[in-house]
């Protein structure tokens, strides 16, 4: 069934697993996912960015969100487990409300490039709108390194945990996501992964509320191999490990957004067939491998969340 976010996050909040968040652009990652879910057992929460609303919609992004709704909720109203869609980085009021109208499950507004104040402000005005219209809402607190779409943070800042319990007081915000040390993109760390599990805990013990991990790829060593085989090259890169991720759902996350590992498992199978293959055109061919690998990461993902059999 096609669900509300606050409802699956609830319910992991309480029996301490994770549910992954899984960002899709078109049809064939959804495809992957979904299948990937209905082979575990799992809750799924497919989320999009404002960038795959552009890209969707072809500049419009309200048809864009009308599309992925429509799209999800084919799935979702036919299938046994749970899955809700959720606005990824709300950062422009017009797409914020774009995604309500169109029947999205949640929205984040991501104000964490703001100073306090005018975070929970805007956090506020866009927490009336989403709760009159039944959706709920996700924040951000502290900065995420790394390239967000349109914000190119240097440097991260980590969530001050008392400011989390006033923001989420004032705000009345659903779950949150405090910046902890990851970033965007499959270049986390220069050195040793490390995250601020300290700030985590503070933040768990002060809120006692659902919370997000952005920038949680690890960065999967086989889809890297793969890639590398056939022509890509992703030097340099790393993510969190997968030992460090239990960590932070041991501590209290509970939504793992995870794009980058999905993008790089597509993109690998792609390259593979097509070297392989070099006379196929078919797209229902060439796809085939790059879903399967997809899927093969989101399995393997929602088994390290704790959320599979949890449908
Ligand atoms: O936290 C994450 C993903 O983290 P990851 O890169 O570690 O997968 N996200 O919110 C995904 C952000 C995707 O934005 P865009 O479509 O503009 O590129
Ligand atoms: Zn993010």
């Amino acid at each position: 069934p096609y669900v509300n976010t606050k409802d699956i996050l609830e319910k992991a909040n309480k029996e301490y697993y994770a549910v992954a968040a899984f960002n899709i652009n078109n049809l064939e990652f959804l495809q992957a996912i979904v299948e990937g879910g209905i082979e575990k057992k799992s809750p799924l929460i497919i989320e999009t960015s404002e960038g795959a609303m552009k890209y969707a919609g072809m500049g419009d992004p309200l048809r864009g969100a009308s599309l992925f709704v429509k799209m999800v909720r084919e799935f979702a109203d036919s299938l046994d487990i749970p899955i809700a869609l959720h606005l990824d980085h709300g950062k422009n009021f017009k797409y914020i409300i774009s995604a309500i109208k169109a029947g999205y499950s949640s929205v984040m507004i991501d104000a964490s490039d703001k100073p306090l104040e005018e975070n929970i402000k805007t956090t506020k005005d866009i927490v009336r709108i989403a709760h009159a219209a039944g959706v709920s809402v996700e924040a951000e607190l502290g900065k995420l390194a790394g390239i967000e779409d349109n914000v190119a943070s240097s440097e991260s800042v980590l969530v001050n945990p008392d400011e989390a319990k006033y923001f989420v007081e004032e705000t009345q915000v659903d779950f949150l996501a405090p910046a902890i040390g990851t970033s965007h993109g499959a270049f986390k760390f220069k050195g040793e992964a490390k995250l601020d599990f300290d700030r985590l805990k503070k933040v768990k013990e002060l809120t006692k509320m659902p919370l997000v991990l952005h920038g949680a790829s690890s960065v999967v060593q086989e889809m890297v191999e793969i890639a590398e085989n056939y022509g890509a090259d992703f030097g340099g890169s790393k993510g969190v490990p997968s030992d460090i991720l239990k960590e932070t759902v041991r501590l209290g996350i509970n939504k793992v957004n995870t794009d980058t590992d999905l993008r790089m498992a597509f993109v690998a199978g792609l390259r593979e067939f097509l070297h392989n293959n070099p006379k196929e055109f078919d797209p229902r061919k060439y796809m085939d491998t790059a879903k399967a690998y997809v899927k093969k990461v989101v399995s393997d993902r929602l088994e390290l969340l704790g959320s599979a059999n949890k449908a």
